[in-house]
């Protein structure tokens, strides 16, 4: 196992790249800490694979440095990293049976024969495979070659790191959920630094100690699920994390008030110097907004789902959706509605980024 650190790394698949349009990756900073169960979240194309493959060597990266414990591996392949790496799609032998497949990488590095025995037979138990040991793979469902190809990359107990990319799509609901478990449970057990890459934020949540967030080739955030939730760093972090996400409002702002159209919104702290001519907006939770005939902004509801433990309200405020979470029980008024916002969860944005208030750090 392994501390990864990547230093002011970046990567333009194009060979002479003129603007940040043409970087995959935008240069940044980024250490996993040895033993850490990491989550890498962001859609489609945001670089997630271009990343993984920066730290398994498959890829090398144009600018920047890849280090483990302290070592510069940036120049070496992937077979020198020791890194095992699993794929979206099953990456297995077809003519050798399930048993010297899940054997494979520890009989090409060296490892005694009981060992292998005793390994081999422990990860078919964690796959509920054991019955299947004496097939050959070419017989098997996709689901179950995709449960070998995680079982190669689990077996080795010398690994510096451990990275799934996107591993579960193929495999159906039931089982997703099983095998995510388990390998939280091994994660556990064996404490290898894990990167799991996906773009699903249940799939993240669940398995991350912490959430790297990727949004067109940068870094926006990497954080606990509770820090994402807090106070998302990014508002597309807002946007992407939660559902409904976060309501982003336009606004001006003034010292520890913003005004959001002609009405007016309290701070939790005081703004100053901020950026002339910058886009400044608030960010808040749909469970932070409450709503009555009183005070606040007046929206137009056009919906109430139900839930069962809240009820989801998708109204619009100034022409912009606008979503809250109200409790079982709390009143939704049938008309006049105005939405109030808890201080203390409105955050600022200025272009993009979360702006501290005065005292913040
Ligand atoms: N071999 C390549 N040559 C040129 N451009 C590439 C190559 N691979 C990826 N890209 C581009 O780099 C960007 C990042 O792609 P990448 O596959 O890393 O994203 P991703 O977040 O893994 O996406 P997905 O979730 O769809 O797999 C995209 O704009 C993609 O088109």
């Amino acid at each position: 196992m392994a501390r990864i650190e990547l230093s002011r790394l970046a990567h333009s698949y194009r060979p002479n790249p003129s603007g940040p349009a043409d970087y995959a990756l935008k240069e940044f900073d980024l250490t996993w800490d040895d033993g850490g169960a990491y989550a890498l979240l962001g859609p489609s194309g945001c670089g997630k694979t271009t990343l993984l493959n920066i730290i398994s060597g498959l890829l090398a990266a144009s600018h920047g440095r890849v280090l483990f414990d302290g070592e510069d591996v940036t120049r070496l392949p992937p077979e020198a990293r020791n890194i095992a790496q699993v794929f979206q799609f099953p990456v297995v032998y077809d003519s050798m049976t399930v048993r010297d497949n899940l054997a494979f990488p520890l009989k090409n590095r060296g490892v005694p024969a009981d060992e292998i025995d005793r390994r081999v037979k422990e990860m078919a138990e964690m796959l509920e495979m054991t019955a299947d040991l004496h097939k050959k793979a070419q017989g098997l469902t996709a689901d179950a070659k995709q449960k070998i190809s995680l079982g190669r990359g689990l077996v080795r107990a010398d690994v510096n790191a451990i990275l799934f990319d996107e591993p579960l799509t193929v495999i159906d609901p039931h089982l997703k959920w099983l095998l995510r478990s388990q390998l939280k449970h091994l994660h556990r057990r064996f404490a290898h630094t894990m990167i799991y890459v996906t773009h699903d934020q249940t799939e993240a949540l669940t398995f991350a100690d912490k959430v790297v967030v990727m949004y067109e080739g940068e870094v926006v955030q990497v954080g606990t699920p509770e820090e994402l939730f807090q106070r998302p760093a990014h508002t597309f972090v807002g946007y992407f994390i939660g559902s409904p996400g976060m309501n982003v409002l336009p606004c001006r702002v003034d010292g520890a008030q913003a005004t959001v159209g002609e009405h007016v919104v309290r701070l939790r702290g005081g703004y100053r110097a901020l950026p002339q001519g910058a886009k400044t907006e608030i960010g808040v939770r749909p469970e932070f907004v409450t709503l009555s005939r009183g005070e606040g902004l007046p929206i137009q509801v056009e919906r109430v789902d139900d839930t069962g433990r809240f009820r989801v309200v998708k109204a619009r405020l100034d022409g912009l959706a606008f979503n809250a979470l109200i409790p079982e029980g709390a009143e939704i008024p049938a008309d006049g509605v105005r939405a109030s916002f808890d201080p203390q969860a409105t955050n600022l944005y200025v272009d993009d980024h979360l702006w501290p208030a005065e005292g913040e750090a």
